[in-house]
């Protein structure tokens, strides 16, 4: 929280963290609209580079390291639970998600006077195989199901877990990456944490099952294509490119 209440110029500067760039992000850069704009900021934290953040956020730096170690097992254990209806390889997981390939985000929410107009987080899907998060008491988290959107009502006792597009590829499609978005509040402040839970840039995720929906594609070639599609499209394409 007190990394989110610095001034913005010294949150922007790539040293304030001292994080690889753009890993203070905030609204969106591509919106051309109110409805596109998120109203929100964030810091994206590769765990690969937790060794290099400066040492006056020594506090943050180890609060993470100690959250992102405990909610990575639980991370892999869940997903090797889920693996086994869908014929993936048990030690696949061990053997391509290291402790430190997973991504945590700082969400900040800040209170929206244009709540009816703006969203929070655009609606989206995301890149991991699971997502791990942890929200406050404001609640504003919507997940789409049989095309409607359902609040999930916050629980500061609870996590949530999310699948991710990574896993509805690896499982041929039998999990499916969720649709989420957040609502914006009006008058108060909202926090979440995201624990993304990700393999190293050159794994490989390989569709189990017949027949195979979609090519088989290394997590860096989707990585890349998404941040092609965002640059040129304004959205992530996302899975659907990757369909055969
Ligand atoms: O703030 C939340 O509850 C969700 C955050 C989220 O979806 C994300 O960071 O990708
Ligand atoms: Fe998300």
């Amino acid at each position: 929280m007190k990394a989110f209440h610095q001034p913005f110029e010294k949150k922007r500067e790539d040293i304030f963290l001292n994080l690889s760039a753009k890993s203070y992000r905030w609204g969106n850069p591509m919106a051309n609209s109110m409805r596109q704009l998120s109203w929100s900021e964030a810091f994206h934290i590769p765990l690969t580079e937790i060794s290099t953040m400066n040492s006056q956020h020594r506090n943050l730096r180890s609060t993470i390291e100690a959250f992102a170690t405990r909610v990575s097992r639980l991370a892999e254990s869940l997903a090797e639970i889920l693996a086994q209806k869908s014929g993936i390889k048990s030690s696949y997981f061990q053997e391509n998600c290291l402790p430190n390939t997973s991504y945590l985000r700082l969400n900040r929410y800040p209170p929206c006077p244009f709540s009816s107009k703006v969203f929070g987080l655009l609606p989206h899907s995301d890149s991991s195989f699971l997502t791990i998060v942890y929200q406050d008491r404001v609640g504003g988290l919507q997940l789409m199901r049989d095309g409607k959107w359902f609040g999930v009502k916050p629980n500061p006792n609870a996590l949530i877990v999310n699948i991710g597009d990574l896993f509805q590829a690896l499982s041929n499609g039998v999990y499916k990456s969720i649709k989420h978005r957040v609502v914006a509040a009006e008058k108060v402040e909202r926090f979440s944490v995201a624990y993304f839970y990700c393999p190293s840039n050159n794994a490989v995720i390989q569709s189990c099952g017949t027949p195979v929906l979609y090519r088989k594609f290394s997590f860096r070639e989707y990585k890349e294509q998404n941040d092609k599609d965002v640059k040129e499209t304004g959205d992530k394409v996302g899975l659907s490119r990757f369909l055969l």
